[in-house]
């Protein structure tokens, strides 16, 4: 204890010293600023104001606070300076290229950074169970199997788990031995906050050539990527083109057509895009049009999605039937087309008549194109037909008037068709089950070039379907065929065709199962043969054959050779009516017996004939609701009449 007392006394001395000096410091800036204030008082300031700033500067605080304010300002401006000093560098030794969200280079550089090392290696990172679209920059974790066999997908969502670097962080890689710095951001911006994504690319050079290089190879990368894959646009609302999705391409030749149209079509198309030259030296707009109508389910969505993938053009879908789509919208959207690429208009038609052939709860077009492009099972087992639509594509005749939310008008089509502000370049589809409600003007050449009708199902496309089906190699490809297996199918074809000119002769109409723009009559003069045809409805119900899900499992196929199924296919080919039947109802209805294609021979008859009771029912049902629909309307909304017409009927 006396120790410590004695500590004490020796430091107390020293506090003293110090509390003294401070004091005295303190005392001396008090004078100083008396000095100060007394000096500036002398020579203007009023006594009263003299009074409070000596008051003030007499506060220890306000000194420190004016310290401190004179340190920060110091360090503030040594930071100012210091970033000002990094800036003039980074922009003497740098390059920078900002990639855009919603440009089509963001998507290369994503695509190509994810093949990047360093970008798997991250360790700050957002994790997501979006597939960032079919070219994947994000990685995916855990696809792995487990023991059951089955992949370890996220239980709830069925979906793989995947993750992509954090945006807002640096990441830095070498490119050619250059130093590079990554920053993905995502801002807010315009009037309704949307966000958007930018990648800001630093790269150490001042070599212009590097950056072209980095981009001819991320859109090389982007493109390996794609690899038999096509990508889909549909406009957002701000009338911008957004990609939604990425499917893989469908051979064409799993598209079973009467001979002769799908090398019309790829022909034609391939033709176009290879005579640039010869458009302008002519002064014609460099623009093709085809409109592909007929029959539902009968293959128009999937020959356009083969010959776009043939051609290695994106989808862009153009749906009429959009809501708050207007001429002037439909306008920018067709002007901002790329130059090289296919778009594509589903039921021309709908957007004109109200709906006339479609169902009050169809989704919006725009979604049923995509979902159609998507190809998915449920679209396979069902057959188009599902959809509730007849063979002649008239809904289901409810008498209800769906409408529409788009406000596009004829005229605004035909202009966005072949305006000024058109696209040049671009091949343009169009589709309808009712090709006589067109107007002349929006099927005219120029806009509507080719005009090629789909029709139910021949026996020659019921043959090679069923082949295609059964094929143990998946698909029947003519080009691995030997010479023998040649000469019989183009005998086949040869025979189709013969059967097609004999029946023309006969009937006066030609049956080849298109005609060209310069073959087809005016839609107004002529209905299509299809679309009048009294041929029932087309539609698939696969409850309807004997299904079981265990029948359909691959462990139980049955093991048959090519011959067999070739035979078969005849058998099968015998037993479906010419031109009645949709090729999506056939599918539907292989799907059924997915393995056993010995069955599906067995009981083929049984499901024609079904389908043709239950195809008659629905033709009288429809007779029912036209009669009383008609007297519906010339009484004038009378009740009585109706009433008495119900009776009758
Ligand atoms: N000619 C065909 N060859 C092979 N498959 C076909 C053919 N026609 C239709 N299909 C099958 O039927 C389904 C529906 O076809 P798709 O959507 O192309 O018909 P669509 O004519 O466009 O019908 P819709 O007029 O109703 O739009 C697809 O799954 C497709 O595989």
């Amino acid at each position: 204890m006396a120790f410590y007392i004695e500590q004490l006394q020796h430091v107390f001395p020293g506090l003293q010293a110090t509390l003294q000096n401070a004091t005295n410091a303190s005392t001396m800036a008090n004078d100083t600023a008396t000095g100060l204030i007394e000096n500036i008082a002398g020579q203007a300031l009023p006594p009263e104001l003299s009074s409070l700033l000596s008051l003030l500067f007499s506060m220890t605080s306000l000194r420190d606070w004016l310290k401190l304010i004179v340190i920060g300002g110091f360090f503030e401006s040594c930071r100012r300076l210091f970033s000002w000093v990094y800036t003039k560098i980074m922009e003497s030794f740098y390059m920078h290229a900002t990639f855009d969200g919603d440009d089509p280079s963001y998507e290369w550089m994503m695509v190509w950074l994810s093949k990047q090392p360093a970008w798997a290696k991250t360790r700050d990172v957002e994790i997501s169970t979006e597939t960032y679209g079919a070219n994947n920059t994000a990685v995916i974790v855990g696809d792995d199997e487990d023991e059951s066999g089955l992949s370890q997908f996220d239980s709830t969502t069925s979906r793989s788990i995947s993750y992509v670097p954090s945006p807002s962080k640096t990441y830095s890689l070498w490119y050619k031995r250059r130093y590079m710095t990554i920053t993905r951001t995502r801002e807010k911006e315009g009037r309704y906050n949307q966000v958007d994504n930018i990648l800001h690319v630093n790269i150490l050079t001042r070599d212009h050539r590097v950056l072209l290089q980095l981009l001819k190879e991320a859109r090389k990368t982007y493109i390996a990527a794609q690899d038999n894959k096509l990508s889909i646009y549909t406009a957002d609302s701000y009338n911008d083109w957004r990609r939604v999705t990425s499917r893989p391409k469908r051979s064409l030749s799993s598209i079973v057509l009467d001979p002769g149209i799908k090398d019309l079509l790829l022909e034609d198309a391939r033709d176009f895009l290879a005579s640039k030259q010869w458009y302008n030296e002519r002064g014609i707009p460099f623009r093709r049009g085809y409109l592909l109508y007929g029959a539902p389910g009968s293959g128009k969505t999937s020959v356009i999605h083969s010959i776009a993938g043939e051609l290695e053009l994106d989808i862009y879908i153009i749906s009429l039937s959009r809501i708050g789509l207007d001429d002037s919208s439909l306008n920018t959207l067709v002007s901002n087309l790329p130059e090289r690429c296919l778009a594509l208009m589903e039921d021309i038609d709908a957007a004109f008549t109200n709906g006339l052939s479609r169902d009050l709860d169809e989704p919006d077009l725009d979604e049923a194109a995509v979902s159609k492009l998507k190809g998915e099972e449920e679209d396979l087992q069902n057959g188009r037909d599902s959809n509730g639509k007849d063979s002649n594509g008239n809904g289901n005749g409810n008498g209800n008037t769906p409408t529409t939310g788009s406000r596009v008008t004829l005229s605004g089509l035909l202009n966005a068709l072949d305006g000024i502000g058109a696209q040049e370049g671009r091949i343009l589809f169009a589709t309808t089950n009712n090709y006589s409600s067109l107007d002349p003007a929006l099927c005219r050449p120029g806009r509507m070039d080719l005009h090629i009708e789909f029709k139910l199902a021949s026996k020659y496309q019921a043959k090679w379907l069923f082949r295609q089906f059964y094929h143990p190699a998946g698909v029947f490809d003519q080009s691995l065929m030997n010479d023998d297996e040649k000469e019989e199918t183009q005998k086949e074809e040869e025979d189709s065709e013969g059967l097609q000119v004999k029946r023309e002769k006969e009937t006066g109409s030609s049956d080849s199962g298109y005609s060209s723009s310069s073959e087809s009559s005016s839609p107004t003069t002529t209905s299509s043969p299809v679309l009048s045809s009294p041929s029932f409805p087309v539609s698939s119900s696969p409850q309807s054959a004997s299904f079981s899900p265990s029948q359909t499992s691959r462990a139980l196929a049955e093991k048959y050779s090519v011959k067999q199924i070739k035979s078969l296919s005849n058998d099968f080919a015998k037993a479906i009516p010419e031109r009645q039947l949709s090729m999506a109802s056939l599918q539907g209805y292989l799907m059924t017996y997915k393995t056993r294609p010995g069955d599906a021979v067995k009981n083929v008859a049984k499901w024609v004939q079904k389908e043709k009771e239950a195809a008659l029912l629905r033709q009288k049902k429809k007779a029912g609701r036209g009669k009383k629909g008609s007297v519906k309307s010339s009484s004038g909304g009378g009740e009585e009449k109706e009433e008495t017409n119900t009776k009758e009927g």
